[in-house]
């Protein structure tokens, strides 16, 4: 099975190729945007340690199931302003997040997927591409990102460059990157470049797929080798203030 890294920066359009990928191709996406809030659903250790640390002010009362929830736009002010903060909150989540994708990873090799795509924006700040089988980025130029996000999420343009200068820039991830989808232009546009990207990686899985079928232990041998070999050595870790 082909494990897709899928990347890009904040608001440059991973939603929009997923769609595609699930609508379209059918395949298998996990977003980690989505894991991420799994696991600070009430009554999770990690809500609780959020909690702990900033108080009411993260949380807020949700009356139809009469507990209390995470007040999203409140963690992002903390996480947005503070990199020592960002720090200690991404301490918290992203091993329990990842707990979870290797999970959702496995479920996908039982069931004998041919691709599985992860949706995640922080593929390289987090060390995950060395993880992943190839790495998809979605690039729009940095004007192109700002003005979407600051339209999305109705954002000033400073707001809006907070949560850009959070991430890796885009241009140094088209660098890391095996492949670039670019979504620059119209939707239409970006789909074609999607179908591309997805005729490749079913090129690439075409005999494996077959053996897989014909012998579902390969599987797991292959999954264990592609950690072995994607996790051997310092592969260029990402270091960021
Ligand atoms: C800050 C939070 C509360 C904002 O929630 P909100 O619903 O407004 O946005 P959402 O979760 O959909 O994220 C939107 C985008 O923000 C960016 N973003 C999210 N977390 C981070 C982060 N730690 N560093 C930089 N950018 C981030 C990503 O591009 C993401 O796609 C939320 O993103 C969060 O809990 N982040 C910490 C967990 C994390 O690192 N998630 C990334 C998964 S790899
Ligand atoms: N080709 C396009 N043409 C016009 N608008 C687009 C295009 N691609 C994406 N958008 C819009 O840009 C915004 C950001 O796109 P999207 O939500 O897919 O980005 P994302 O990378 O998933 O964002 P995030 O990092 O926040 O998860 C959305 O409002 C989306 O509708």
């Amino acid at each position: 099975m082909l494990v897709v890294g899928l990347t890009g920066g904040i608001a440059t359009g991973k939603s929009t190729v997923t769609q595609r990928l699930r609508e379209e191709h059918k395949l298998r996406v996990i977003d980690l945007d989505s894991v991420a809030r799994q696991v600070v659903e009430p009554n999770t250790p990690a809500l609780r340690s959020i909690a702990d640390r900033y108080g009411d002010r993260v949380l807020k009362w949700d009356e139809p199931s009469n507990q209390h929830t995470l007040n999203r736009p409140a963690l992002a002010r903390i996480l947005f302003d503070d990199k020592a903060e960002k720090k200690w909150i991404e301490s918290v989540l992203h091993p329990e997040i990842l707990k979870r994708t290797a999970w959702e990873v496995l479920k996908a090799y039982a069931s004998l997927s041919r691709v599985v795509v992860l949706d995640v924006p922080l593929l390289f700040e987090a060390n995950l591409h060395r993880y992943v089988g190839v790495r998809t980025l979605v690039y729009s130029s940095q004007d192109v990102q700002l003005h979407r996000l600051m339209q999305r999420d109705g954002i000033s343009e400073h707001d809006a460059q907070k949560k850009i200068a959070a991430q890796l820039p885009i241009d140094v991830k088209v660098d890391m990157a095996d492949q670039v989808v670019h979504n620059d232009s119209s939707r239409e546009e970006t789909y074609r470049e999607v179908d591309g990207v997805v005729s490749e990686w079913c090129a690439r899985t075409r005999y494996w797929y077959l053996l897989q079928w014909l012998c579902p232990p390969l599987a797991a041998i292959q999954a264990a080798w592609a950690v072995w070999w994607s996790g051997r050595g310092n592969q260029g870790g990402v270091k960021q203030e």
